[in-house]
């Protein structure tokens, strides 16, 4: 038996952030300091102010979500200068909330000032720079998008083999559940696997992406891990019950984006825990949703009555599931060991 569960034994937890979407992962007030600079250089902008167009009473759903990447943050993050200064601050973020190893993952995308190639070598740098990294380990993991072509697909896993060596891990299938056809991204996962690059997936986010054939279709990419797992029918279920596949569970944005009916505790957290997969809490896209990583624990715990040791396992369950090497689960296991031997007992 051990002590309750409060925001500051969740933020002293050591963390591993599993899913989190760069761009989504910035906070308003880090957009509204840029949206300020770029205001003051151009004051004919007409880009609404980011603490209105994300302030907290909106309301986000499958419909309004992805637009506001594609039609207004990619609009005000568009220079390596703001790349530069976002990606700090989102680094910045997960520290201080006390994450210890997190995988970043994004999109490569290019603008008038800068190619994917750009984008890409820009984060590394920013990463390899944090002066926190031997608190926090980075590691990045680019993402396919839906609505890509396969030679799109194909050139993102192209860019993560060149960049390999820098800490990419991984290859990640993202983007709007209700665009694209993703059988013609085989290839291009194939190539991943090949080059020994991990491979996530989201899976059954919506009822349109939740069919037999597109979930069969996506396990036979051979992916490590799993995010969202909502619209999972039996057969499939058993079959990521079997692999052991490591299944990231973003609780609150599923609720804030109605992607589940109900509140936190009608989240889909509970039936995958008595599975045997690993279970990773993830946030996302804090920036948008608002809820820390810590928060995120906290809910859980509040939600399904979870103690301290129930959380700790957690933070070890993710650990199992990291994409990174046998000494980054080294390290993150001594973490872990160490929390569990410190938790503090009812007096
Ligand atoms: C419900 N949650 C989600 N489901 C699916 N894709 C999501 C997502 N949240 C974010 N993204 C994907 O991540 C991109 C933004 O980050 P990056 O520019 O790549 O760093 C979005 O454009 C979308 O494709």
């Amino acid at each position: 038996m051990t002590a309750r569960v409060d925001a500051a034994f969740a933020k002293n937890l050591p963390k591993v952030e599993l899913h989190a979407h760069l761009t989504g992962s910035i906070t308003p007030q880090c957009l509204h300091e840029i949206w300020t600079q770029k205001k003051s250089g151009d004051p004919s902008m007409t880009l609404q102010d980011p603490l209105e167009a994300m302030s907290k009473d909106k309301v986000w759903d499958i419909m309004t979500f992805f637009p506001l990447f594609s039609k207004y943050i990619y609009e005000l993050c568009s220079t390596p200068a703001s790349i530069v200064y976002s990606i700090n601050a989102v680094l910045r973020d997960f520290k201080e909330d006390g994450v210890v190893y997190l995988e970043l993952r994004t999109t490569p995308r290019s603008s008038s000032s800068m190619s994917k190639d750009d984008y890409i070598a820009t984060i590394l740098s920013c990463i390899d720079d944090f002066p926190h990294r031997n608190v926090m380990t980075t590691y990045l993991i680019l993402s396919i998008d839906r609505r890509n072509i396969p030679e799109e697909a194909m050139e993102v896993v192209d860019l993560a083999i060149q960049y390999q060596s820098r800490g990419i891990v991984g290859v990640d299938l993202c983007g709007d559940p209700s665009k694209g056809d993703i059988s013609t991204f085989k290839e291009a996962f194939h190539k991943a696997k090949l080059y020994g690059l991990k491979i996530t997936l989201h899976f059954a986010e919506v009822p349109a992406s939740s069919s037999l054939l597109e979930l069969k279709t996506l396990l036979s990419f051979r992916p490590d891990r799993l995010g969202h797992v909502v619209h999972v029918p039996d057969k499939i279920k058993a079959q990521i019950k079997a692999s052991k596949l490591g299944l990231e569970l973003c609780v609150s944005c599923n609720v804030q984006a109605r992607l589940i009916e109900g509140g936190v505790a009608d989240h889909h957290f509970m039936s995958w825990i008595k599975t045997g997969c690993p279970v990773i809490l993830c946030t996302d896209d804090v920036g948008i949703f608002d809820s820390t990583l810590s928060n995120e624990y906290l809910l859980v715990a509040q939600a399904f009555n979870l103690s301290r040791d129930d959380l700790i396992d957690l933070c070890d369950q993710a650990v199992e599931a990291i994409f990174g090497d046998r000494h980054e689960k080294q390290r993150l296991c001594a973490l872990v060991k160490e929390a569990r031997e410190n938790r503090m007992p009812i007096d």
